[in-house]
């Protein structure tokens, strides 16, 4: 059956790489059909149409439709899968916490958007950041919607501390498994090895802790703003990757040898507030994400997690005072 899937700021940059991606199969496999529903702001339509005769030109066989919008209600009716990218970039210097009022207004109509007309198996990832709290803006109003539907993105961090391990131990990242972000997408994230094999061998046990304390766990975290420095704009083509791998392996489910990280409405797992969407270790089956329950926290790790949970707690209250919740 054909899958709708809305993208929103669709003639952005991520927008750019991904649309391709989705329209040759690789979101949802080879014998999926897709349609596409693009929402962009009216001053962006112009440019979504011209991806959109792109599209066109590569004459994708599993590609039936785009149609493209500029009302949030039309974009997300029907759909199955929502991809909400369409947000303010940070720019050099920005935070996050700057963008909390600038994007919170974007994700609030949204959610009512997917509340009112989305198919009832609809699966969203919001990838715009803030992503976590702006997940958090969506879900809340869209409360016909189960909770767990309302995802943000941590793989993009996953796959950068995957490389980042893989190069320092001079591995293949298929070589490593039980990676864990926690927290916010964030600089606050904690990249977490210590749950994870590399070549089967206890990946702490391969190398230092000053190396973990002093490199890894900043370049991870401080990745973005990094891009940011080095090309003059934001990742693009390794997020839309990663919104690839998320939304696949939610669809088709994850190995079970092994798990991913994705920010997912907390249970009160790992002590981290019930309701809040933050990153976990997960596997997904059947459709849906777990979370990876029974892994032992040392002092340290605990201390990270908190801090990166704090700042989710923070942008919780910050947005609840603007109003946004
Ligand atoms: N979670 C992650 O790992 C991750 C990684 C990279 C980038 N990002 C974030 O993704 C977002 C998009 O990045 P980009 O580089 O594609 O930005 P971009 O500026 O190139 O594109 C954003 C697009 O969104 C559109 N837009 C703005 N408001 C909209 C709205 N209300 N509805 C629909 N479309 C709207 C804009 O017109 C623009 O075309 C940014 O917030 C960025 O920080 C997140
Ligand atoms: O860090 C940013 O602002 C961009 C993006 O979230 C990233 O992680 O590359």
């Amino acid at each position: 059956m054909t899958v709708n899937v809305t993208v929103t700021g669709a003639a952005g940059q991520i927008g750019y790489a991904l649309l391709f991606r989705i329209a040759s199969g690789q979101l949802l496999g080879p014998d999926t059909p897709v349609r596409l529903r693009l929402l962009e702001i009216p001053q962006g339509v112009k440019a979504a149409e011209g991806t959109a005769m792109e599209l066109d030109d590569c004459a994708f066989p599993l590609l039936e439709g785009i149609d493209i919008f500029d009302d949030a209600t039309q974009a997300f009716a029907g759909a199955n899968v929502a991809l909400l990218v369409g947000a303010r970039p940070r720019s050099k210097g920005m935070e996050r916490g700057d963008l909390l009022e600038a994007n919170g207004g974007i994700f609030g109509p949204q959610g009512e958007a997917i509340n009112a007309g989305a198919a009832d198996d609809v699966r969203v990832l919001v990838v715009g950041n803030p992503a976590n709290t702006n997940a958090l803006i969506a879900q809340r109003h869209a409360p016909d919607v189960p909770a767990d539907r309302f995802t943000a993105m941590t793989r993009l961090d996953h796959n950068r501390a995957l490389s980042q391990l893989a190069k320092k131990t001079g591995t293949s990242v298929s070589e490593i498994t039980n990676l864990t972000i926690w927290g916010n997408h964030s600089a606050t994230q904690y990249p977490d090895v210590f749950h994870a094999t590399v070549a089967g061998k206890p990946a702490a046990d391969l190398v230092e802790t000053s190396w973990l304390e002093d490199e890894f766990i900043p370049t991870v975290a401080k990745r973005g703003a990094a891009i940011i420095e080095a090309r003059g704009a934001s990742s693009a083509a390794s997020a839309a990757n990663a919104a690839i791998d998320h939304v696949r392996d939610w669809v088709a489910g994850t190995a079970a040898d092994s798990w991913t990280s994705a920010a997912i409405v907390s249970d009160g797992s790992y002590g981290v507030p019930e309701g809040l969407i933050s990153s976990f270790p997960v596997r997904s089956a059947g459709g849906a994400w777990e979370i990876v329950q029974g892994l032992e926290i040392d002092e340290f790790s605990r201390g990270k997690i908190d801090a990166s949970v704090s700042e989710l707690v923070e942008e919780r209250e910050a947005v609840q005072k603007l109003g946004l919740i």
